[in-house]
């Protein structure tokens, strides 16, 4: 029970980091500048030994204790007053960080479809420059869902014995055929907009609204929409699951763009921890931090298995599932059972 004034104010700072040396992509092309948007709550300890370093998924920002409220915040599980948290918003991403809108430095103008694919790899390689240039020696955990948990793993590979835990959640090692079709259904309806190439910042808006309610069905379950959506018998038309995906639709695409949509649908598609590194059970086993791996039991996006096999093939790892009629999306809903799972997880590593 945090016993100060209930108005105690959060320590939390928004900043943009600018990076001026190229970085180079898995793919062979060169983004001559980044900039990454981060949001940091709380304060470094004095050995910087409390560092939570959170990763958002697909239409993530890096404002983490707004769209993980239930999990970081005052009296929540990673709470400021015990940790300093950071969120960055991923690279391509729209929220403030260096996306496909972005000015190219060779034209002066936006990217637009000139913006060069980026995998999970170049992903983590842009947070590892964030935290050199933060001077964070080391990570306590990162935690990260979906998209973040194939980007944390990438970054875990990579940070060696920097990172002590890495909390992975309906995610895999390597993207599996299933979420790469559903991922080329949604650029196929974002294709379908006759504004679809233009060099507009709205181009393909009403296709991304078609991809959302694709995406939305992959998220949740079968069982959630019946207990949400189901309508009384007499209706013939205008059924209220056909609304609440229009209505999901719309609102993402009044706060997203189609072009940072493609780009990191394609991010999604090429994640292969194991690529040029000897497959991914070679990858999976060379992490030195302790890994849970957290699966829903009614995810159809990201199955549970895949999260098991992660916990399986890590030198440490610790498997958990989340019991839940919401689908993947459960990693962002529920809530009780995350933090039940994070403090025995916390618990087990003391012992
Ligand atoms: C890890 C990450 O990076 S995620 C970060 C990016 N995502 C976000 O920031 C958003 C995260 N939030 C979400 O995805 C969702 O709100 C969740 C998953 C957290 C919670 O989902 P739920 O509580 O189940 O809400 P649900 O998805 O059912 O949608 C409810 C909304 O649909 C509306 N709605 C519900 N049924 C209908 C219907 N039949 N017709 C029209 N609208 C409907 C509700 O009015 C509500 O609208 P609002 O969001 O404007 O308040
Ligand atoms: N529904 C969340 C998680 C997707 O994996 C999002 O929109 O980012």
């Amino acid at each position: 029970m945090n016993l100060k004034s209930q108005y105690a104010l959060i320590n939390m700072t928004q900043e943009t980091f600018h990076s001026s040396t190229p970085l180079h992509l898995e793919s062979g092309e060169i983004l001559s500048e980044i900039e990454i948007a981060y949001t940091t709550y709380g304060q470094l300890n004095s050995d910087k030994s409390n560092v939570i370093w959170v990763i958002h998924a697909l239409t993530g920002d890096s404002k983490a204790s707004e769209w993980w409220n239930g999990l970081i915040g005052e009296d929540k599980f990673y709470d400021p007053e015990d940790y300093f948290i950071i969120c960055a918003n991923l690279l391509g991403s729209c929220y403030g960080s260096t996306q496909p809108l972005s000015e190219n430095p060779t034209t002066r103008e936006p990217y637009y479809y000139d913006f060069p694919q980026m995998t999970s790899r170049d992903l983590a390689v842009g947070l590892e420059r964030l935290r050199v240039h933060l001077r964070l020696d080391q990570i306590h955990t990162l935690i990260g869902g979906s998209l973040g948990g194939q980007v944390g793993l990438e970054w875990a590979y990579t940070l060696e014995n920097k990172l002590k835990n890495a909390i992975i959640l309906a995610s895999t090692g390597k993207t599996t055929p299933w979420v790469i079709g559903f991922n080329e259904t949604q650029r196929m309806a974002i294709e379908s907009d006759c504004t679809w190439g233009e060099n507009t910042e709205s181009a393909g808006r009403k296709g991304l609204e078609t991809a959302r309610a694709i995406a939305m069905l992959t998220y949740r379950h079968p069982k959630d929409l019946l207990r949400k959506q189901s309508d009384s018998d007499d209706k013939l038309d205008n059924y209220r699951a056909a609304s609440y995906l229009r209505y999901q639709g719309q609102k993402l695409s009044k706060r997203f763009n189609a072009l940072s949509y493609w780009t990191l649908s394609k991010t999604m598609d090429s994640h292969d921890l194991g690529r040029n590194r000897g497959g991914l059970d070679a990858a999976l086993g060379k992490i030195e931090a302790n890994v849970l791996a957290i699966g829903v039991d009614s995810d159809l996006l990201f199955l549970p298995e895949e999260s098991q096999y992660i916990s399986q093939k890590v030198k440490k790892g610790t498997y958990k599932e989340i019991t839940s009629t919401a689908g993947h999306d459960a990693f962002l809903i529920e809530f009780e059972q995350l933090s039940y799972i994070l403090k025995s997880f916390y618990l087990q590593q003391m012992h």
